[in-house]
């Protein structure tokens, strides 16, 4: 469960007469996510979320996310608003944190995605991709190349800890992302953690994007393989064809992929999986015992990041044109 910070009833009645949000009527905190700490409450006028922004979070970006997620909402994509205070800020605190109210989402997310769903997923990434172009406020990746090799800094000494060998293959890795990394293909803000906790749907039908807390600016064909990664692998760590092909089929139909990024999906992936395999390895080591929430396995995306090692062309994963 995450919740890092505790909040009580008077605390919460004093944030809420900042808006109209109608009177509380119950508040729990919400036993899913990493990275911040999410409440559900019911008020008189329906259902909200409540975010208090905890540790990957810098609070100078929350504009950035809580006007991106105006900005998408305005162009069509489903996804949570955050509420104006009635002096007209999106952002208050409660219990020493940065927090806003957000609209609550109808949906939930799925546990065991078919290859249908990841086309949804792959049509809606491209439509996220295309809907925020025009957006005003940027946002570098702070978790690309730089980020990757901070994170790693903090953890390496402690790596063989986990497994023996980590520290000499994941140095290895950084090093080869460093010369590898590609530089030309097309940018734009992508959502940068589109999991499926991040996914809504309602049946069959995708019915919201939510969790804009990593988006940033970087290359749209990255978005992709973080798609690639988290949705199209099987429990066993098998890459799943079918589900790679729906996901790149649903996104090519709305914008399609160039010749370069098509190229470059194999290097992208492994960047991606390296990425969650460090935020991932870090909390894994820092996470105290007893903190209340499920600390993800790094190993499930050293195993992808050794499957996309040995991926020769994108067509491995897909795309029948490669
Ligand atoms: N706008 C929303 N509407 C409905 N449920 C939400 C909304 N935002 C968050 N949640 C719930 O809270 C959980 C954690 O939210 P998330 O933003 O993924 O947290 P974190 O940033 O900590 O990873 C989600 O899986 C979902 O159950
Ligand atoms: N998706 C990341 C963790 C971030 O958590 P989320 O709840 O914000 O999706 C991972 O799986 O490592």
């Amino acid at each position: 469960m995450a919740v890092y910070t505790d909040i009580n009833e008077v605390d919460l009645k004093a944030f809420l007469r900042q808006y109209d949000a109608g009177e509380l009527m119950s508040y729990k905190g919400i036993a899913e996510g990493v990275e911040n700490s999410n409440f559900l409450l019911h008020t008189t006028a329906g259902s909200l979320i409540l975010t208090l922004y905890e540790k990957r979070v810098e609070k100078s970006d929350l504009p950035f996310f809580l006007g991106l997620m105006h900005h998408l909402s305005s162009r069509g994509v489903n996804c949570p608003l955050p509420l104006p205070r009635h002096d007209g800020a999106l952002l208050g605190e409660l219990s020493g944190r940065p927090a806003a109210l957000i609209t609550f989402l109808e949906g939930m997310w799925l546990r065991k995605p078919e290859p249908a769903h990841c086309r949804e997923v792959g049509k809606a990434l491209a439509e996220m991709h295309m809907a925020s172009e025009g957006f005003a406020l940027r946002r570098p990746n702070a978790l690309s190349l730089y980020g990757w090799k901070a994170l790693w800094a903090k953890s390496a000494s402690r790596a063989d800890e986990v497994l023996s060998g980590l520290e000499e293959e994941i140095g290895g890795e950084l090093a080869f992302l460093e010369g590898a990394w590609p530089k030309e293909l097309p940018e734009g803000v992508i959502h940068a953690d589109l999991f499926p906790d991040n996914v809504f749907f309602l049946g069959d039908q995708l019915s919201g994007l939510i969790d804009f807390y990593f988006a940033c600016n970087d290359m749209l064909a990255y978005d992709v393989s973080i798609c690639l990664n988290a949705w199209c692998f099987e429990k066993d760590g098998s890459y799943n064809i079918t589900k790679g092909m729906a996901l790149l089929d649903g996104y090519n139909a709305v914008r399609p992929l160039s010749a370069a990024e098509i190229a470059a999906l194999p290097v992208l992936a492994r960047g991606s999986a390296l990425r969650f395999f460090l935020t991932r390895l870090y909390d894994w080591l820092t996470t105290p015992e007893g903190a209340l929430v499920v600390k993800k396995d790094p190993i499930e995306y050293l195993r992808k990041l050794r499957f996309h090692r040995q991926v020769v062309s994108a067509a491995e994963y897909g795309l029948a044109s490669a």
